[in-house]
């Protein structure tokens, strides 16, 4: 079976903010699992995930390529070096470019960074599918179509929301991975997020992780909403 966890979006504009804001957890006994998205990376550089690493923390490093395949082959090779733990890409790209990024992102002992493929943003709707995309098919077909194109390349699993966490394993299998942003407790704001549900109907549907930015960061107190995020999501008390 599939680890799951809770990951904090720490969608930061300096590393300073980021650091101050892990400040926070640092009583904690559960060390959290931490994305770094194009924001924090942009701004700090690979710096700030060495800095994490160094600390301790796991990293998904969310830079969502997305290019040529020789492109992402070597950009994918620089990431490997930086040590962690889950990388993505557009599942769009298509499979050669996702077979190219695992290329790039295998070491030269065999090992690996997990390799996930955003299939289609929790921000986007059907209908912005079809109208701007020009995409006829269903979001459910399209995810499931997306995610089998990822398994075929070699790929972990995917990026899509909770509430195609099932289908995803429909059609790909239970051991592949389904990582899902799109989280919002039943009283928060949606914000810019389309097809979003809760920590605890994305546990009962079946993610394996679950993305948590804003209502974590953004919180009064980010250690009580991480703790909820952690006792809806994988059932255990922090408190
Ligand atoms: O790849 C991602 O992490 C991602 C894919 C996706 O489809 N939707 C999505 O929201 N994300 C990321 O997940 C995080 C969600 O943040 P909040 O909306 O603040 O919870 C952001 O850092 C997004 O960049």
């Amino acid at each position: 079976m599939n680890a799951k966890d809770v990951i904090i979006a720490c969608d930061f504009g300096s590393a300073d903010a980021c650091l101050a804001f892990l400040d926070k957890f640092k009583d904690e006994k559960r060390k959290p699992f931490l994305k770094i998205g194009m924001e924090l990376f942009y701004a700090a550089g690979p710096e700030i995930v060495r800095e994490l690493k160094k600390r301790g923390f796991k990293i998904f490093l969310d830079l969502k390529l997305h290019d040529i395949p020789n492109t992402v082959k070597k950009a994918m090779k620089v990431l490997s070096g930086l040590d962690v733990d889950m990388v993505n890409v557009h599942a769009a790209g298509t499979i050669e470019m996702m077979r190219a990024a695992i290329e790039g992102l295998t070491r030269e002992d065999g090992t690996r960074p997990l390799l996930i493929a955003v299939t289609q943003l929790t921000s986007t709707s059907e209908k912005a599918m079809r109208e701007q995309l020009l995409i006829d098919a269903s979001i459910n077909d399209t995810i499931a179509k997306y995610a089998q194109n990822a398994k075929e390349a070699g790929l972990d699993g995917v990026v899509c929301s909770p509430l195609e966490a099932s289908l995803v394993k429909e059609a790909c299998g239970n051991d592949f991975m389904t990582i899902t942003p799109g989280i919002r407790f039943a009283d928060s704001k949606a914000d810019d997020q389309v097809r979003i549900t809760d920590p605890a109907k994305a546990r009962e549907i079946g993610s394996d992780y679950i993305v948590v930015g804003r209502p974590i960061t953004a919180a009064e107190d980010p250690v009580a909403a991480y703790h909820r995020c952690v006792k809806d999501f994988l059932a255990i008390d922090l408190d």
